[in-house]
């Protein structure tokens, strides 16, 4: 696949000294989900800032669909939809103006069958005469995504896009994101929720103070860099480790009744053999066991602390 965004040695410092970005390398390809996680303050907000024009990198290039996005600003911008995290500035306006209104911005012609479609499509079509003061916070980030959509971008930056709503309509966003990825919007969005990263991204990339650490599709990072726990209910359970199974990688849970061994599932040999015949040996029995895969979040934490 052909990428939609080419990033390449991507800085910025900003005036007070502070280097929030480090030369970031990245490509987003064309129809792609790519979420973007990292810390606080890792510099998600501002490489997507500077891919949207709204702050001058230090060093470096983007292109968007092979337009600079400084020598070839307007071209560039034109493709790209930014949903904010900041609310609004219009509350007197009605939803339709103020998404008619952001269409204008870009000298796009006026459509109002596609503003109609876009507002139906996010269930906005009932509010269209509301004044946008009047409206529910989860109505408003519709809005803002109905705004972000009005000039029809071929790429959509959502910055934390579900932050501080409820699940019901976190669910409705990430259902609505699916939809628009479904007419080939490339979709970019910052994240704190791991769950969100989990269930909606193709690719992950993790960002951690101004560097982008990995980037990998969602289920390569999992299984390269996730663990598996085997987890074995004993019979009787154990004070301690009996020192004949030492060479292996245990720890006694669940007070003694639980043997937690971790091994990593891409190595040909994962020692769970040898382990189980030396169990036997030792006397140590088991009624049940279970596996289990680290998740996301344990493979983040992992990535975000050892660049620490
Ligand atoms: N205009 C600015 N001037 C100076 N420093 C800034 C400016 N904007 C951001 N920073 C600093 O740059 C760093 C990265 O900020 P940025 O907003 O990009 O992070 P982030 O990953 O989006 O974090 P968050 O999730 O908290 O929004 C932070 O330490 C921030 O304080």
């Amino acid at each position: 696949m052909s990428p939609i965004i080419s990033i390449t040695g991507l800085a910025k410092t900003y005036a007070t000294g502070f280097q929030a970005l480090k030369s970031v390398d990245l490509e987003i390809e064309k129809g792609e989900i790519f979420a973007l996680l990292g810390p606080n303050g890792a510099g998600k907000t501002t490489l997507i800032s500077i891919v949207c024009g709204i702050v001058m990198p230090s060093e470096g290039t983007v292109t968007v669909g092979g337009h600079d996005i400084q020598s070839d600003f307007r071209a560039a911008r034109e493709m790209i939809g930014l949903v904010p995290q900041e609310l609004f500035t219009d509350h007197f306006e009605s939803v339709w103006a103020s998404v008619s209104y952001s269409r204008g911005l870009f000298g796009k012609k006026r459509d109002d069958a596609f503003v109609e479609k876009t507002l139906k499509d996010l269930s906005l079509w009932d509010k269209r005469d509301s004044k946008i003061l009047t409206l529910s916070g989860g109505m408003k980030r519709r809005v803002l995504i109905a705004k972000a959509l009005a000039h029809e971008p071929r790429v959509l930056f959502l910055d934390e896009p579900t932050a501080g709503v409820d699940v019901e309509l976190r669910r409705d966003m990430w259902a609505l994101v699916r939809k628009l990825r479904e007419t080939g919007v490339t979709i970019i969005l910052t994240t704190h929720y791991i769950e969100e990263a989990e269930e909606m991204a193709d690719r992950i990339g993790v960002i951690s103070k101004g560097e982008i650490i990995v980037v990998e599709k969602k289920a390569d990072l999992m299984t390269k860099l996730g663990r598996k726990e085997l987890r074995l209910a004993l019979q009787e359970p154990l004070s301690e480790i009996p020192t004949s199974l030492a060479g292996h990688q245990l720890e006694l849970g669940a007070e003694g009744s639980e043997l937690v061994y971790t091994y990593d599932a891409q190595r040909d040999r994962t020692g769970i053999t040898g382990l189980l015949t030396d169990l036997a040996a030792a006397g140590v029995h088991f009624r049940d066991l279970q596996t289990k895969q680290s998740s996301l979040e344990e493979i983040f934490v992992d990535l975000v602390k050892d660049k620490r």
